[in-house]
């Protein structure tokens, strides 16, 4: 198995920003995913892939929070959070999509973005329906924050059109840039690419690209578009049967043989 390259060592050792370890889940008789481990550094992407029931969707549901492993440890900045609440998660600076939109069409864009905010607001209902001071600082922020992801997804000119009009490939713009107003230390993709055209999935690669290097987060993205993980990812795990069967950088991964054979149907699990 192909392994990421270890720091030299005379560098101090610096905590990975995600550390997935020995994580098992089963469903009934079925194991979905088995002791998987592996790291993520701040400001890399890194990409999950696998055949077909290779275990992605749960270890995603898993990092989301949605699922709690029947085994192992989930460590994001330090924290472990394989058991806290999906909200509790966010307020550390993890956020997500979901590979269906989940935005309100019946809201324009800018809304849409705005509701990114609230994992990191401070103030509740009653600061600013009084219109405290207190209030006006935090929505003159939250304001600055959803023009600042506006403008960096070309959103500026769409913001106040209602998102239920818009063609698909930008509604899953709105959706990054509802995940990224907060700007999160982390943001997990939902397979980005499905249903998008060649030249959108080509945009979407730019735009992760700029995640990591202008917005300084790091990305961890589940994806069947198998080009676009191997021309974006810093590090590529590869799962089947619910086990690693790679990690390494997407040269490595792609020659590895254990990979090769998985997408050929030559694995056993
Ligand atoms: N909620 C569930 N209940 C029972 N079994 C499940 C559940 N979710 C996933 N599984 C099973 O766990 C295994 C892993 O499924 P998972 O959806 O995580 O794989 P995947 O790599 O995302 O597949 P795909 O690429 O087809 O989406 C499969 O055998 C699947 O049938």
């Amino acid at each position: 198995m192909t392994q990421v390259a270890s720091s030299a060592s005379t560098t101090p050792a610096v905590s990975a920003l995600l550390q997935v370890r020995g994580v098992s889940m089963r469903f009934g008789g079925i194991q979905a995913l088995q002791e998987v481990s592996f790291e993520v550094q701040a400001r890399s992407i890194c990409g999950i892939v696998g055949p077909n029931g290779a275990g992605k969707t749960t270890l995603f549901n898993c990092l989301g929070s949605l699922y709690r492993p029947t085994a192992g440890e989930i460590v994001f900045a330090g924290v472990p959070i394989a058991k806290r609440p999906a909200h509790r998660i966010a307020a550390l600076g993890l956020a997500r999509t979901f590979q269906h939109t989940a935005l309100f069409p019946a809201l324009d864009v800018r809304d849409n973005v705005r509701v990114g905010m609230h994992s990191v607001t401070r103030c509740g209902f009653l600061t600013g329906a009084l219109r405290l001071r207190r209030g006006w600082v935090e929505e003159r922020r939250i304001a600055e924050a959803t023009d600042a992801v506006l403008e960096a997804m070309s959103l500026t000119a769409l913001a106040g059109r209602l998102v239920g009009e818009l063609p698909f490939g930008t509604r899953k713009r709105v959706e990054l840039a509802r995940a990224l107003v907060s700007r999160p230390r982390m943001l997990l993709l939902d397979e980005p690419a499905a249903g998008l055209n060649h030249e959108e999935v080509d945009q979407l690669r730019d735009t992760i690209l700029r995640i990591r290097d202008e917005w300084q987060a790091a990305v961890l993205l589940v994806e069947h578009h198998m080009n676009l993980v191997m021309r974006t990812s810093d590090q590529v795990v590869a799962l089947n049967f619910g086990a690693k069967i790679a990690d390494g950088t997407p040269a490595e991964v792609s020659a590895n043989e254990a990979v090769i054979s998985a997408y050929l149907g030559g694995a056993t699990p």
